[in-house]
């Protein structure tokens, strides 16, 4: 008998330029690092992931980086269950352009409850750190959305990102159980 298909969800990867977006999303791909940078236009990725007993069959679109003027690529939304918005600790334009990401996600979308994981990458960079742990956190907080810093490069993260989107996703969509590992 043929195996049950596993349940369909689709994650987008958004933020500025340069902040890991595709190296992130490389290393739930393949779990490697790949250290030079060549700007994405889109890709999207497919992976089956087991996640609290279940199969899911997650599509991942990894985005082009957004500035604040970017027009903001509402066809993007489509199908779209969960937003993952990646701004680098290293960069406060990029924190500020998250914040912009978020507005126009929320007026593309049209409703509040938009399952959101607020990232904060390049942790591993301690002292070009500029942007907080605990702005981080007030900014999520403030979105109600969940949020974590990350490493790329160290694979650096209390509870593995992609789990943590797919945990926002099902509080909305489906199962909620809560998450046995600890957010930092
Ligand atoms: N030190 C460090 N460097 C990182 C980390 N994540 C990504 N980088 C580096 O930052 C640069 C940009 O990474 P990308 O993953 O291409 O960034 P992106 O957000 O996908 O970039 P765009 O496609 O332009 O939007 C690359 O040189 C990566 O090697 C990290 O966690 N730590």
């Amino acid at each position: 008998m043929a195996a049950a298909a596993g349940k369909q969800r689709k994650l987008a990867v958004m933020g500025y330029r340069s902040v890991g977006k595709s190296s992130l999303t490389i290393q739930f791909i393949d779990r490697q690092f790949v250290d030079n940078y060549n700007p994405t236009i889109e890709y999207t990725h497919h992976k089956s992931f087991q996640y609290r007993g279940e199969e899911y069959n997650l599509t991942i679109v990894d985005t082009a980086g957004q500035d604040k003027y970017s027009i903001f690529p509402v066809q993007l939304t489509v199908n779209v269950h969960g937003f993952i918005l990646v701004y680098s600790v290293t960069s406060r334009m990029s924190f500020e352009v998250v914040r912009t990401i978020h507005e126009k996600l929320l007026d593309a979308v049209g409703r509040l409850a938009v399952p959101v994981l607020l990232v904060g990458n390049k942790m591993d960079l301690y002292n070009e750190r500029v942007v907080s742990l605990e702005e981080g956190r007030a900014l999520a907080a403030q979105w109600h959305a969940a949020f974590i810093e990350t490493s790329a490069r160290e694979y650096l993260s209390t509870c593995d990102l992609f789990s943590l989107a797919l945990f926002e996703v099902e509080k909305v969509y489906g199962n909620s159980r809560p998450l046995s590992c600890s957010i930092s």
